[in-house]
C-alpha cells in the first residue's frame, strides 16, 4: 500500500482564469492505494458524506482508468468539497501520483497533470488543469495546452472558506462568453504583474495582479458578502484579494506579519452578513508527497 498527501490549491488568482494556480501549504487530502482486480473507493474525512464512492463519479476512478491501474483507493479528505480549494483535484492528483508509482508507469509529474485532469472532467464537465497542476507539482503553476510552467514562490496567503457551497459546474455557467478588448488588455497587464511578483516573492505585485474585471465580478454574486469581505481584507493589510477557484473560498495575499489580522477581518465580515467561515493561514507549498 502506498500513501500520498496532495495539497489544496487555489486556481485562477483573478487574472489567470483556467491557467494560474498555487499549491497551498494546507489543507490536504491523504490517499492510500493498493493493487486490486478492480477499482473500489472508500471516502472518509471532511465532507465525505457528499462524495460518491462510485468509480464513475469520483475523480480518482477516472484517474485509475486512465492509468489502467485498478486499485482499492482510500481517500481521507482534508479539503472540503465544493470549496474552491481544489478538493476534487487534490484527490485526483494524489491518486495519479500514487497509482503511477504503484504500477510503475514511469510518467513524469508534468505528464501526470492531464491524466489527473480527467478526474476534473467527471465533476465539472471540463478537464481544466489549473488545480491538478499545482497539487501535483507544487508552487505557482501556469497550465496551458502546451504544458505546465512552474515557479517556486514564497507568498503568504489567507484562505477564508465560508459555510456556503458553490459547485464548479454552477460557477462555470455564469462565466461571460466574451470580453471587451480593453478588458483583455488590463487582464494581460495584471497576469504579467502577478507572474513577475511570483518570481520576486513580492506580495504587492502578486496582490495587484489578482485583479480581474471579467470572471470574478460575475461569480461574486454567488458568494454572500464577497465585496464586504474583500474590502475588510484590504483594510486589514491584504495586498490583493479574489475568489479562489470557482469559490466560495476568498483568497488574500499579504505580508508575513499580516496573516492573522487579515484572516480575522475576513471571518468577522462574513459573520456580520450571517455567514459562518473558517480561515487557513497558509502559504505557497509543495506538490503531492509520496510516503
Ligand atoms: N475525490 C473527490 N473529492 C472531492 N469531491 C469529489 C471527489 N470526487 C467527486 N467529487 C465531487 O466533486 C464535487 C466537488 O468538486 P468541485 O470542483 O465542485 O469543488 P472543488 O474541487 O472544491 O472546487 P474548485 O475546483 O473550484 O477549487 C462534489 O460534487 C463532489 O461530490
Ligand atoms: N479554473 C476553474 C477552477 C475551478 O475548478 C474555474 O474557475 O472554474
Amino acid at each position: 500500500m502506498l500513501t500520498v498527501r496532495a495539497p489544496a490549491t487555489s486556481a485562477n488568482l483573478g487574472s489567470g482564469f483556467d491557467v494560474f494556480g498555487v499549491a497551498l501549504d494546507r489543507p490536504a487530502d491523504v490517499v492510500r492505494v493498493e493493487k486490486a482486480d478492480e477499482i473500489s473507493i472508500e471516502v472518509t474525512g471532511v465532507g465525505s458524506q457528499y462524495i460518491p464512492e462510485d468509480p464513475d463519479k469520483n475523480t480518482v476512478g477516472a484517474v485509475a482508468d486512465a492509468l489502467d491501474a485498478p486499485a482499492h483507493i482510500e481517500i481521507d479528505k482534508g479539503v472540503r468539497p465544493a470549496s474552491g480549494l481544489g478538493s476534487s483535484a487534490a484527490s485526483a492528483a494524489a491518486a495519479a501520483v500514487g497509482l503511477n508509482e504503484l504500477y510503475d508507469r514511469g510518467h513524469s509529474r508534468e505528464e501526470l497533470v492531464p491524466i489527473a485532469a480527467k478526474g476534473e472532467a467527471v465533476v465539472s464537465g471540463d478537464a481544466h488543469d489549473d488545480n491538478v497542476a499545482p497539487s501535483i507539482m507544487g508552487g505557482f503553476t501556469i497550465a496551458t495546452d502546451d504544458g505546465v510552467t512552474k515557479v517556486d514562490a514564497d507568498i503568504p496567503l489567507v484562505a477564508c472558506l465560508p459555510d456556503i457551497v458553490v459547485s464548479t459546474r454552477d460557477a462555470r455557467r455564469v462565466v461571460p462568453e466574451s470580453a471587451r478588448v480593453d478588458q483583455l488588455v488590463e487582464t494581460v497587464g495584471w497576469a504579467a504583474t502577478l507572474t513577475t511578483g511570483m518570481h520576486r516573492d513580492d506580495p504587492h505585485l502578486v496582490g495587484e495582479g489578482m485583479n480581474d474585471t471579467v470572471v470574478t465580478p460575475a461569480r461574486a454574486e454567488l458568494i454572500d458578502g464577497y465585496s464586504q469581505v474583500r474590502d475588510a481584507a484590504l483594510d486589514a493589510g491584504a495586498t490583493g484579494v479574489t475568489i479562489s477557484g470557482a469559490g466560495p473560498t476568498v483568497i488574500a495575499a499579504c505580508e508575513e506579519g499580516n496573516r492573522r489580522s487579515v484572516g480575522t477581518a475576513m471571518i468577522d465580515r462574513f459573520n456580520s452578513v450571517g455567514v459562518e467561515a473558517r480561515v487557513y493561514q497558509t502559504e505557497i507549498g509543495r506538490g503531492a508527497t509520496l510516503f
